[in-house]
């Protein structure tokens, strides 16, 4: 990372920060967060880091909505636990799964190495990577990424080297850097790369200048490639797979998109509606008519609704107790938000998935469940009527 004069730095392979220029936030999260933000502001699915370091960019996008396929591309990379760790679903992938899929690979690989799993992606970054390239590696960098991974767009970051005078001691930022270019030289050699691989290329940066030195421009510089979409059309052409990698860590996230996942999220969501609907019921128990007791008052939950959502749950069918069972009808089970959401409003939906798990009435029109488990009975003995009474 950016590097021994850039305050806060956490790349292991930097000299201690001296804190000359301080950056807030420090500018290896400015780029970072660059990252994030253009992956969030064009949605992107496929996104691989190349140069991943300690797989905190990586364990930064895993948290966006957008993203399903993470991929990392490390020289260094060590089959580590630690950055498996941080980039594996938990706990909380299990209990919330999201909404959709993510798997994670990482690879030790060169980026001058052709892999065909890296092609047909969505963003490619290369974050302080191409300045630890020697000069051969640096010549074959583009046709690799460009012209073999082709990617829809590609973020590169580099040091400035107009900016660092600012720093304390004449040398580059990191002593394995092979060059730092100021950005006449950096924009020369990416719109010669644009052109020959058919990107545009837009520059900018993070890490402001101090008051008075605006001239020197950002810490770091970056290129965002974007891939002309003439090329993007003609590069369906199929190549032969070449696995060249070696696959050190992968992980694919719990998602709703998997059948056992989204049964368990939406049995759990309706067996919460259910229950409050319940235990107001249970409050509520007052009238029968014929062998159906149905609430007095209202069944519906105050807390977390909208007033339309409140007045289109009074609308629909109403729960009701047959001796000592307890039924919600789907279509009331469905007008809750987080339910609804799930099956996208369509009851046939909650029909069929529910009844894999939960007990229908016989109809199948509503979900049946007891009336009177282990803590409605405490509410019974402590202040309510008995169902048997009541039906
Ligand atoms: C300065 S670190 C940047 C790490 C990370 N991108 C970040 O910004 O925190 C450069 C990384 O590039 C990796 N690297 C260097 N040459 C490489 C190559 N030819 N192929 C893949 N990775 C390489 C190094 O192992 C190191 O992890
Ligand atoms: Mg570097």
């Amino acid at each position: 990372m950016e590097e021994n004069k850039e305050s806060n730095s956490m790349d292991n392979c930097e000299f201690p920060s001296k804190k000359v220029i301080e950056f807030k936030p420090p500018v290896y999260e400015q780029r970072y967060y660059f990252v994030k933000n253009l992956v969030n502001q064009h949605g992107l699915k496929k996104i691989a880091d190349l140069g991943y370091g300690d797989a905190t960019l990586l364990w930064m996008l895993k948290y966006h909505r957008c993203v399903e396929c993470l991929v990392g591309v490390d020289i260094a990379a060590q089959p580590f636990e630690w950055g498996g760790g941080r980039l594996s679903p938990g706990v909380g992938g299990f209990i919330i799964p999201r909404e959709l899929d993510l798997t994670i690979t990482l690879y030790r690989g060169s980026v001058v190495q052709k892999d065909s799993r890296l092609r047909g992606f969505d963003l490619i970054t290369c974050i302080e990577l191409i300045e630890h390239l020697d000069s051969e590696d640096l010549a074959k960098f583009p046709e690799v990424v460009f012209g073999y991974f082709s990617p829809g767009m590609v973020v590169i970051s580099t040091p400035n080297s107009e900016f660092n005078p600012l720093f304390p001691a004449s040398t580059f930022r990191n002593p394995d850097h092979r060059f730092e270019w100021d950005r006449k030289q950096f924009q020369t050699w990416a719109l010669d790369v644009g052109k020959l691989y058919s990107y545009s290329v837009e520059f900018t940066g993070v890490g402001d200048p101090p008051a008075g030195a605006e001239h020197v421009g950002y810490c770091t510089q970056i290129g965002v490639f974007q891939k002309n979409i003439a090329k993007a059309t003609g590069s369906s052409i199929s190549e032969p797979e070449e696995h060249v990698y070696e696959v050190v860590y992968r992980t694919s996230y719990p998602s709703l998109q998997q059948r056992k996942y989204f049964r368990f999220t939406l049995s759990i969501e309706a067996v919460k509606a259910i229950d409050l609907m319940k235990s107001r019921f249970l409050r509520g128990l007052r009238k029968k008519e014929g062998d159906r007791v149905v609430p007095l008052g209202s069944c519906t939950p105050q807390h977390g609704l909208t007033e339309a959502q409140r007045a289109e749950i009074e609308q629909s069918p109403k729960p009701y107790s047959v001796g000592e069972n307890f039924y919600v009808p789907l279509e009331r089970l469905i007008i809750y938000p987080k339910v609804n959401h799930l099956v996208a409003g369509n009851v046939e939906k909650l029909r069929t998935v529910l009844a894999e798990g939960l007990r229908l009435n016989q109809d199948q029109t509503a979900v049946r469940v007891e009336l009177v488990d282990y803590n409605t009975q405490r509410l019974f003995d402590e202040h309510l009527v008995s169902p048997a009474l009541e039906s």
